[in-house]
């Protein structure tokens, strides 16, 4: 089974960095996310009830993302991949975090991990 559910550009504001000036600051962080799930389960039912909830998924991280003071993307990844195992019913997420215009020349910067439910 290879079916996803995605999260495309979610854009989210919170202090992250190691340099003093970014201790000050909110940066505009962009998730874009990819979590296995089964469906053709929600597929059959057409019910809302029965799917891995996008918008729900977003609003969880949205919510973390917002408090949290982390100094790395690393941290701030792991943390995300975790929340959204523990708290939906994925067993494998794919996430990349970018940070944009952190890098003078580079559109973005960031990481891209993957984790499984153990
Ligand atoms: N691999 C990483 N490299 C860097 C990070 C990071 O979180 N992971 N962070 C910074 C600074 O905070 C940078 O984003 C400020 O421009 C530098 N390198």
């Amino acid at each position: 089974m290879s079916d996803i559910v995605f999260i495309e550009g979610l854009q989210i504001d919170a202090l992250i960095g190691i340099y003093d000036w970014e201790r000050r600051i909110r940066q505009t962080l962009v998730f874009d996310i990819e979590m296995a799930f089964d469906n053709r389960i929600p597929a059959a039912s057409d019910s809302i009830d029965d799917t891995l909830n996008y918008k729900a998924v977003s609003k969880a991280l949205m919510a973390y993302v917002a408090e949290t003071e982390f100094g790395l993307v690393e941290t701030l990844a792991e943390r995300c991949a975790e929340l959204i195992l523990r708290e939906f019913k994925v067993s494998r997420v794919r996430l990349k975090l970018s940070k944009p215009g952190a890098v003078r020349g580079a559109r973005a910067v960031g990481v891209m991990i993957e984790r499984t439910r153990d």
